[in-house]
């Protein structure tokens, strides 16, 4: 049986300004990978159509092994799903909405729902349109996290929270992975969030899958270089993926550290890189560098 949770197929959708490109993706069962990339680099459109929430123009999802297309409520029923944006009745309480969402999930758990709800300070009686923006994140959370998914699927799902919430909301997150049948992927431009909990990390960039790898493979192969600008002759600006330039020096990065490191050991500062270094130099460099 495939260790894959996730299996997108050169998928492609296209819009009037924007298409995601042939992108195909893997995503590890037991573990909890990240998915980045800038504003509008299609993340959610990435999601939407895992989820068969919007239609391809090629390509296939398959998810637990069955394809979204085919099998959509059964695979949804095992997945703990999180919006980037709102899709509730905002007229209506908590627990009347909750009432709405529990009876489509066979496993729903109204005693760790119960929980989540203390948890994150949320109250049954409270209606939905006096939620914060954080708040009905949090509730979206909530019910996400009661019917004992498989898979959780969030989109941005630390947006608008604080970071004391944000924090425990990751512990939460590491705490459900000692289930190692368990698989999370969320979508976040806050890259330092992954950081602490991510095993893998996919990056779009313009719709374009740049790489999906574990946190590990990405460090050992990319590198922050800092130095003088006499260093940029063209044998080491092929080795850069991204450059910027200013009078006093250049602060680029590899995707092939050790090249870098036989070339220029010794005469610039190579550094290992954080993922939003990875981000931004990526986003002022070159296209695709896989
Ligand atoms: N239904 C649509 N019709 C037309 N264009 C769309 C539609 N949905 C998304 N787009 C465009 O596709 C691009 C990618 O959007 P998407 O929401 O997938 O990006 P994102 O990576 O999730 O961004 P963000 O981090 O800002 O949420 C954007 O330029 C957006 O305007």
């Amino acid at each position: 049986m495939s260790n894959n949770v996730i299996e997108i197929h050169n998928l492609t959708k296209r819009f009037k300004q924007f298409s995601l490109e042939n992108v195909s993706l893997d995503i590890k069962q037991g573990f909890i990978t990240g998915l980045i990339g800038a504003n509008g680099a299609g993340k959610s459109t990435l999601i939407r159509l895992a989820m068969g929430m919007a239609v391809p123009a090629a390509g296939e999802v398959r998810i637990f092994g069955q394809s979204i297309k085919e099998q959509e409520a059964d695979i949804k029923e095992r997945i703990g799903f999180v919006a980037d944006d709102s899709h509730f009745y905002e007229h209506l309480t908590i627990r009347t909405m909750k009432g709405i969402y529990a009876p489509f999930y066979k496993n729903w758990d109204e005693t760790l729902f119960k929980r989540n709800l203390e948890r994150f300070e949320l109250s049954p009686k409270t209606k939905i349109k006096s939620l914060s923006k954080g708040m009905k994140m949090k509730f979206s959370l909530a019910l996400a996290l009661s019917h004992k998914a498989d898979l959780l699927i969030m989109d941005e799902p630390t947006a608008g929270l604080d970071p004391v919430f944000r924090r425990e909301l990751l512990d939460i997150l590491a705490d459900l992975m000692l289930d190692e049948r368990k698989s999370i992927l969320f979508s976040t431009h806050i890259t330092t969030d992954l950081d602490r909990v991510a095993d893998y990390i996919a990056f779009l960039h313009k719709g374009k899958l740049v790489f999906n790898e574990s946190k590990e493979q990405i460090f050992d192969r990319y590198a922050m270089i800092r130095g003088d600008n006499e260093l940029l002759d063209a044998d080491v600006r092929k080795l850069f993926v991204g450059i910027k330039e200013t009078a006093v020096g250049f602060e680029a990065l590899t995707n092939n550290r050790s090249a870098v490191e036989a070339l220029l050991s010794g005469h610039a500062h190579i550094e290992r890189p954080t993922l939003e270094d990875i981000m931004f130099l990526t986003a002022k460099g070159a296209a695709t560098h896989v």
